[in-house]
């Protein structure tokens, strides 16, 4: 479903972030992309999202060659795919509905739909009731499964997050990787990029360690 092939990165400025990657990874699969800070793991999520380019090489997406798509056919394949960002992007001047319906309602969802499916999503992440709550009031834990929410509320067939527990406590680290399990399990493929591997080595899925932008042992 995604294929690296070859992959490099270079940053302007001239930083090589990957050097010369390739891997796949199955539909349906869950996978953990490990490394320290800086090993290039965003940089990975983000290929994979389009929201950046190789440099050198190809990032393949459900068989399509995402360097040849028009930016057109880039939208359309990213409503396919949910994103938990590092920086969380909520929006604190709105209650937690309007964060979760707002992604629905840019791709044109009525109002009534985009609701529907917003409080169905804040549901399956354990906020139901906490639908009316400011952003702020939430614990690191609540605005994490809040973007969790918003990530999944197209129910896309591709999740990726991008160190989504790095500052939560371990107790919440967990259940917010048990939370992505459950999407595993109902056929979306899972993406989790993260520096903590003791969080990864329960599931037994596989791990892409990178170490400077290359695979590490
Ligand atoms: N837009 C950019 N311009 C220049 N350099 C960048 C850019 N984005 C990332 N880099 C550099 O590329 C390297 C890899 O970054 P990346 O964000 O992929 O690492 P990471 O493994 O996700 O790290 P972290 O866990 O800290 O997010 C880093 O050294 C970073 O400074």
């Amino acid at each position: 479903m995604i294929r690296f092939e070859s992959v490099s990165k270079i940053y302007p400025g001239g930083f090589q972030a990957l050097k010369n990657v390739s891997f796949t990874i199955e539909k349906g699969e869950m996978i953990f992309v490990a490394g320290h800070s800086g090993a290039g793991k965003s940089t990975i999520l983000k290929l994979v999202a389009g929201i950046t380019k190789p440099t050198r090489g190809k990032v393949f997406v459900n068989q399509n060659d995402l360097g040849a798509l028009s930016d057109n056919e880039l939208g359309y394949l990213r409503q396919h795919i949910g994103i938990v960002f590092q920086d969380h992007k909520i929006l604190f001047d709105r209650n937690v509905l309007e964060n979760v319906l707002l992604p629905l309602r840019i791709i044109g969802y009525d109002r009534k739909n985009a609701e529907r499916r917003a409080r169905m999503a804040i549901e399956k992440v354990g906020l139901g009731g906490r639908e009316n709550a400011e952003p702020q009031s939430l614990s690191g834990g609540e605005q994490q499964r809040l973007c969790v929410a918003r990530a999944v509320v197209h129910q896309p067939s591709l999740l990726i997050a991008d160190e989504p527990s790095a500052n939560l406590d371990r107790a919440y680290a967990l259940d917010i990787m048990e939370l992505f399990k459950t999407f595993h399990e109902v056929g979306t493929t899972v993406i989790v990029a993260a520096h903590d591997e003791t969080l990864m080595q329960n599931y037994g899925h596989r791990i892409l360690r990178f170490q400077e932008g290359r695979f590490s042992a």
